[in-house]
């Protein structure tokens, strides 16, 4: 019945480790973006879908907005604006543990400051913060004036976030849903692969390398059995940093690989063949044929 129904696009915006996938994550209750300790890995807006109630929320999961310095990192920049600009509600993000607000929360706020965005605040991390602390960090947020409501959570947690939930629920449109219920997400499976597999490459290789590198599903087979053949590439830049990735005799390819195709059986509930080969792509980072992978548009 169309008419009881509500479903709308609500973006995530905040700076780089404020805990904007951990919440989108808890919220769908499936695994759709990648959390890592290291900042700016999210490159893709993934959107996850959540219902709550007769109400359909799509949550659009923006890259962290920071000041661009590749031509990739501007692409990722705009389409963490355009996510905000498209959505019926923004929620601003801060790591609320912080001492004080960062610069890169500063700069988001003038930026919704200039188009007039109203978002509705929340503060992450209360498990992790003083109390004491909050109320004047709180009270210097609000100086900015950008905020018409504000929620102090824990998304690692879960406190706050069923209040936080029911409040987004309540302000989307009435309308028909614009997915179908039962579908988590629209990431498609080799864009999903590839971000667990990259994930395993975080946690296994340290410094610069990890930033250095992109990983592609190639292939993705559906086999009679219930199975898939999945097959990956990681691409590095150059021929010292495939060395690494390979490691001696093939052992940190081997490791990245069996760690990724555990995770991939868990997440898709289904047995994973996964190749993974490592080939030199100089220069991938400034290549636009990678950004329309993502999504993401090229001339931004
Ligand atoms: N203590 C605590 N840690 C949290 C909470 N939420 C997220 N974190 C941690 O903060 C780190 C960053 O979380 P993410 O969800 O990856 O942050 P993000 O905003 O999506 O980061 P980018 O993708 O880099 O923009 C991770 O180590 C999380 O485990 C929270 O409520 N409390």
């Amino acid at each position: 019945m169309t008419e009881d129904t509500r479903a709308g696009f609500v973006a995530v915006v905040g700076a780089p480790n404020a805990g904007k996938s951990t919440l989108v994550n808890r919220l769908v209750g499936y695994k759709v973006s990648i959390v890592t300790r290291k900042v700016q890995t999210t490159r893709t807006r993934i959107r996850g879908v959540c219902m709550h109630g007769n109400t359909q929320i799509v949550f659009v999961d923006t890259p962290g907005i920071f000041e661009p310095k590749h031509r990739l990192d501007r692409a990722m920049v705009h389409a963490a604006w355009e996510g905000a600009g498209d959505a019926d509600l923004v929620v601003l993000m801060v790591d609320a543990s912080r001492k004080k607000v960062d610069a890169d929360t500063r700069r988001i706020i003038e930026g919704l400051q200039k188009s007039r965005r109203k978002v509705i605040l929340v503060l992450n991390k209360i498990d992790a913060t003083q109390r004491e602390a909050l109320l004047p960090f709180a009270a210097d947020l609000a100086e900015s004036g950008i905020a018409e409501e504000t929620f102090m959570i824990s998304a690692e947690n879960g406190d706050g976030c069923e209040d936080l939930l029911a409040y987004l629920a309540e302000r989307m449109p009435k309308g028909p849903y614009l997915y179908p219920p039962d579908e988590v997400t629209d990431l498609p499976l080799r864009l999903l692969a590839a971000e667990i597999t990259r994930e395993e490459v975080f946690n296994r290789l340290h410094q610069e390398l990890p930033y250095a590198a992109t990983v592609e599903t190639e292939q993705w087979v559906e086999k009679e059995d219930g199975s898939a053949v999945v097959n990956q590439v990681i691409f590095v830049q150059r021929e010292g940093q495939k060395k690494i990735m390979l490691g001696k005799n093939g052992a940190m390819i081997k490791a990245i690989g069996a760690a990724a195709r555990r995770q991939m059986q868990e997440i898709f509930d289904k047995r994973i063949h996964l190749f993974v080969f490592v080939k030199v792509r100089e220069n991938w980072i400034d290549d636009p044929e990678r950004y329309r992978d993502w999504g993401l548009d090229p001339d931004a």
